[in-house]
């Protein structure tokens, strides 16, 4: 049987991003950039005050001057508009171009203005602080020191948060080319299922993963088309299947394994799918299917609900984020010592759900749940943890470290 790993790397082989489009900065936010974003501009287009103070000449300060004669203001949005002679100053804000001819600001802490023209306007300003430390240069952000025109701030690939949002804003793109979010359709198959809060008979049960798998999915920034519940009927599941065509992926849940009504396979078959694999080296998550429907990949995924949530987990997210040109996501684990043995695993890769415990000191162990059934979906509630135990690997006591993957980090 396939491994889990040679699993992943089957269903990430074959599967590119998806396709450019363009969206306001305001929707931008999780996708991820088609292309490289370049300055239109330069920022700060010219030398700017970082500080409100006074714009002067560091070499009338080096002469010993200390007091000078104002000669108007700048302001952000404003400028100046005349020169900084020699004895000068211009009031100036946070912001405001520095005018030419200063090459300095000092800040109005370290100054005081003694003088007023008729108008109240400051005619003459001292500076008070020590200046010795004055240098050109002081409290102004030279021109281009954030970026300059032609230069590339965000790269294709990159994932869009909040903060390169701005900086795509400030070098001047009201909008952005992003991967196109990927059409993700899911189809529950089984006579027994119901929706959540549907009359149900006694043979009857919910359909609790289509859900599970919506939430999963759209978290993951694909736009979720739930195809409903298809009864364990060849031309119903014919006909849902058929209506997943326009999707970039679709994801079946039951009918994977090998019962008289597991006919989901068969379906797809003689939809013209190809079956790249069918059942891999993994509990919960044997039956799992993968396979391609006119170049739609297509996951078939067991019924069980905590098989069908870990196979998302491990193959469905990581596809999502490949087809919305993002790094597949790694189950990355670390390791824990067990709370309580476990015993010797068998061929199966196995992902336990466990709980993670602290002690009075903050230190952590993990304690595996005592039933391990795939329809547990109390157990899977209670879980914050999978421990990921190797095929064939021994029994381990308490104490010992196993390998574990933290839910919070993964859905
Ligand atoms: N003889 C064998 N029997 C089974 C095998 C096997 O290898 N040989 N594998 C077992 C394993 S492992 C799993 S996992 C399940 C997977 O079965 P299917 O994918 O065919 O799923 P179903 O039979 O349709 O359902 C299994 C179970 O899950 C419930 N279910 C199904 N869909 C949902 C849903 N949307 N929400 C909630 N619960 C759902 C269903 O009622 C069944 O109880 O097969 C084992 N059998
Ligand atoms: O693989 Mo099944 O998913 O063990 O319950």
């Amino acid at each position: 049987m396939l491994t889990v790993d040679d699993a992943r790397a089957r269903i990430l082989a074959d599967a590119t991003p998806l396709g450019a489009e363009t969206v306001p900065l305001g929707l931008a936010r999780g996708r991820v950039l088609a292309r490289d974003v370049v300055a239109r501009r330069t920022q700060p287009p010219q030398a700017m005050s970082a500080m409100d103070g006074w714009a002067l000449r560091s070499v009338d300060l080096a002469e010993g001057h200390r007091t000078f004669r104002v000669n108007g203001e700048a302001r952000a949005g404003e400028g100046f508009g005349g020169d900084v002679g020699p004895g000068e100053a211009v009031r100036i804000f946070t912001g405001a171009p520095v005018p030419p001819g200063a090459d300095l600001v000092v800040i109005q802490e370290d100054t005081r203005v003694t003088g007023h023209h008729d108008s109240g306007a400051p005619a003459a300003v001292e500076i008070t602080g020590e200046r010795a430390d004055a240098e050109a240069g002081d409290n102004i952000r030279p021109a281009g020191i954030d970026f300059q025109t032609g230069a590339v701030g965000l790269q294709a690939g990159r994932g869009l948060e909040a903060r390169a949002i701005a900086l795509a804003a400030a070098m001047g793109h009201p909008w952005l080319p992003v991967h196109r979010r990927p059409r993700v359709a899911i189809l529950a198959t089984g006579d027994e299922l119901a929706r959540p809060g549907e009359p149900l008979g006694p043979d009857a049960i919910v359909d609790a993963v289509s859900p599970c798998l919506t939430a999963l999915f759209a978290d993951a920034g694909a736009d979720v088309v739930d195809l409903g519940i298809a009864p364990d009927a060849r031309d119903r599941i014919d006909a849902q299947i058929a209506a997943a065509r326009g999707a970039d992926l679709l994801v079946t849940i039951g009918g994977a394994s090998v019962g008289d009504h597991d006919l989901v396979q068969a379906a797809l078959l003689a939809a013209g799918a190809e079956i790249d694999f069918w059942k891999i080296a993994m509990r919960p998550g044997k039956p799992l299917m993968y396979g391609r429907l006119s170049g739609m990949p297509v996951l078939g995924l067991p019924g069980n609900p905590v098989s069908a949530y870990v196979c998302s987990l491990l193959f469905a997210l990581p596809l999502i984020d490949r087809l919305s040109g993002r790094e597949p996501r790694d189950a990355a684990s670390e390791r824990l010592p067990l709370a309580a043995p476990v015993a010797a695993n068998a061929m199966r890769q196995h992902y336990m759900r466990a709980r993670l415990l602290r002690d009075g000191d903050g230190a952590e162990t993990v304690l595996p749940v005592r039933d391990q059934d795939s329809s547990l979906l109390s157990a899977l509630a209670d879980a914050d943890a999978l421990i990921l135990r190797r095929p064939h690997a021994p029994a381990a006591e308490p104490g010992e470290l196993v390998d574990i993957l933290r839910l919070d980090r993964l859905d």
